[in-house]
C-alpha cells in the first residue's frame, strides 16, 4: 500500500513561494485508482512526487510501511513503482521485443513477449521485431508502453493522462486495455485522467483541486458530484456567453 502523509510541494517564483501541493494525505490500496480534477490542480506534480521525479518539500511517502521519501526514481522502481511516460524511450536499433524484455527484467520467450502485446490489443507478429521509432503512431507507442508496464508487473503503476493525444478509436481500445488490466494486474493502477470513461472503471476516485484533496471515495460517491459541478459550470458558462 502507498501512503502519502501531509505532502507539500512548493517552488520559488521570483521572490514568492508558490505552494503547488498543500498537506496531501492519502492511502492508495485499491486496485484501480483514478486521480482527477481541474487543470493546474496539482495532479501531475503529485504523480512525479510518487515516482520520485520531484521531491516533496514536506511530508512522507510510505510504500508498504517503508519510508521511501528520500529514494530516487530508480530505487523506487526497484521497490515496485512504475511510471508510464507519455511515450516509451527510443534508441536506435531497439525493437519492441527488446523493450518488453528489458521491462520484464529477465530473458523471455518470443511467445511470452507476444502475449504482452496481445494484451494491449496489438497483433504481436506485426510489432515484435519492429524498431521503436517515429514510424509507430502515438496510439501504438502508448500501447507498447502499457505492455511494458504489464510485463514489469509492479506493485504500483502510474499513468499520467494516458488518453492524451490519441484518437477516439484508439481511446475506445485503451479503455478495454485498462478494463483488462483491472482484472489481470496484481498491484494497484493509479491513473490521472479527465475522462469520465476512465473514472467509471475506477474503484476509487480522488479529486485534486488547488493543490488539495477536494474529494475521495468510490465512483458512486464522487462521480455524481463531479458531474453535477461540471454541469453547473457549463450552465453558468452558457448564461455568461
Ligand atoms: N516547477 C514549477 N514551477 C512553477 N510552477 C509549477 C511547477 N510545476 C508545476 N507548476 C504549477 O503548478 C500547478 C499544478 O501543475 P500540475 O501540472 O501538477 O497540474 P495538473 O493538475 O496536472 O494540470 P492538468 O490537468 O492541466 O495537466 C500549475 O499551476 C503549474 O503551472
Amino acid at each position: 500500500m502507498l501512503e502519502l502523509q501531509n505532502i507539500g510541494y512548493a517552488v520559488e517564483e521570483g521572490n514568492t513561494r508558490k505552494e503547488i501541493l498543500k498537506n496531501i494525505s492519502l492511502k492508495i490500496d485499491d486496485r484501480f485508482v483514478a486521480i482527477t480534477g481541474p487543470n493546474g490542480g496539482g495532479k501531475s506534480t503529485l504523480a512525479k512526487i510518487i515516482a520520485g521525479i520531484n521531491k516533496p518539500t514536506s511530508g512522507k511517502i510510505l510504500l508498504d510501511g517503508e519510508d521511501i521519501t528520500d529514494l530516487s526514481v530508480t530505487e523506487r522502481a526497484n521497490k515496485g513503482i512504475s511510471f508510464a511516460f507519455q511515450q516509451p524511450v527510443r534508441f536506435k536499433g531497439l525493437t519492441v521485443r527488446d523493450l518488453i524484455t528489458l521491462a520484464k527484467g529477465e530473458k523471455i520467450s518470443v511467445a511470452e513477449a507476444c502475449s504482452y502485446l496481445s494484451e494491449v490489443g496489438l497483433c504481436a507478429k506485426d510489432y515484435i521485431n519492429r524498431e521503436v521509432n517515429a514510424s509507430l503512431s502515438g496510439g501504438e507507442l502508448k500501447r507498447i508502453e502499457i505492455a511494458m508496464i504489464i510485463a514489469r508487473g509492479t506493485k504500483l503503476s502510474l499513468f499520467d493522462e494516458p488518453e492524451a493525444g490519441i484518437d477516439l478509436w484508439s481511446f475506445n481500445n485503451l479503455i478495454k486495455v485498462f478494463e483488462g488490466m483491472h482484472e489481470k494486474i496484481n498491484g494497484s493502477i493509479l491513473i490521472i485522467s479527465h475522462q469520465e470513461r476512465i473514472l467509471n472503471i475506477a474503484d476509487k476516485i480522488i479529486v485534486i483541486s488547488d493543490g488539495q484533496v477536494a474529494a475521495q471515495g468510490t465512483k458512486q460517491e464522487v462521480l455524481p458530484k463531479l458531474l453535477a459541478s461540471s454541469e453547473a459550470c457549463e450552465t453558468l458558462m452558457n448564461k455568461l456567453v
